[in-house]
């Protein structure tokens, strides 16, 4: 019965975002969600999909809320003291604020890549792969290598890093480290890769490598990604959501999400047209 009413309630968000026919599977399903940093409220009642195998993109002025609302998809939001999430976020039938909800399982099915490449900076190319598949308790060599080989190539690395896999991975360029870091997020075999401007430190070239990686991950895991370069969003993602707040102080709140093109094109309200046409942000 909840599951007929919730998807009801999915097809009327879908209407009004412009989607008429349900593209893929539900991945991730956000329901009035709100997160506070101590008193402060920093998003409100975010409701949307998260839809399978596509590449959802969250666009908007600094400071509305786009990274705190990514950081409650996968839990990491509360790892800041006095920080919290209200509202429901279900990853398939489950809710990941159940108080059964393991955060760090979760986490590796939602991965995620960060604005400034993070690799482990003492450890050799190969480990930073092969880390968080050892963490699950993974051993075998062969089984390892193979995982490793996978990430890398995934990740559009491969062949520049397959004779160096001893080598740091601070030897690696920025744009390889970037890559580095999104093939050890699909080393665990995530469901969805959230990314956090995951080209702002890059230069042009290592950006659209990692643009040209992300369009080949989506056929086998679902993206979202927050960034703030528009073009991106709309050469990247299936479906844009813009955050914004109405005046200082206030809250963000996602103000329209629609499939990228209809957003771009035929935006629903006149502060997207305003934002997404440069005339503020
Ligand atoms: N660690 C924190 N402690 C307190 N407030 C925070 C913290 N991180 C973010 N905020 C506040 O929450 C609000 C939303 O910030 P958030 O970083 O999510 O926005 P954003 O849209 O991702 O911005 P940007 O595009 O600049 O990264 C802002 O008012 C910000 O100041």
């Amino acid at each position: 019965m909840e599951e007929q009413a919730r998807s009801r309630t999915m097809s009327l968000w879908h209407r009004e975002a412009g989607v008429t026919e349900e593209p893929t599977q539900a991945v991730m399903v956000a329901e009035k969600v709100s997160a506070w940093y101590g008193s402060r409220l920093a998003i409100k009642d975010v409701t949307l999909t998260i839809w399978k195998h596509r590449v959802t993109a969250f666009i908007g002025p600094s400071g509305c809320g786009k990274s705190t609302f990514l950081r409650t998809l996968n839990r990491m939001h509360e790892l800041l003291p006095g920080a919290r999430v209200e509202g429901r976020i279900l990853f398939g039938d489950q809710d990941i604020y159940d108080p059964d909800v393991d955060p760090v399982a979760l986490r590796r099915r939602v991965g995620m890549v960060f604005q400034r490449p993070n690799p482990f900076p003492t450890m050799s190319i190969f480990d930073n792969v092969a880390a968080g598949l050892r963490l699950t308790g993974l051993r075998n060599r062969a089984i390892l290598e193979e995982r490793v080989e996978n990430s890398l190539r995934q990740a559009a690395l491969w062949e520049e890093v397959k004779d160096s896999l001893r080598k740091p991975a601070t030897a690696l360029s920025g744009g390889q480290q970037q890559r580095l870091c999104i093939a050890r997020a699909l080393a665990v075999e995530p469901d969805v890769i959230l990314m956090d401007e995951p080209t702002s430190s890059l230069d042009p070239i290592s950006t659209q490598k990692i643009e040209d990686t992300i369009t080949e991950l989506k056929e086998h895991y679902t993206i979202v990604i927050v960034t703030h370069n528009l073009q991106q969003a709309a050469r990247i993602s299936d479906y844009t959501g813009l955050f914004l707040i109405r005046r200082q102080g206030d809250p963000g709140e996602l103000w329209e999400m629609a499939p990228t093109e209809k957003l771009f094109s035929m935006p629903s309200r006149p502060e997207t047209e305003s934002y997404i046409t440069g005339r503020f942000g």
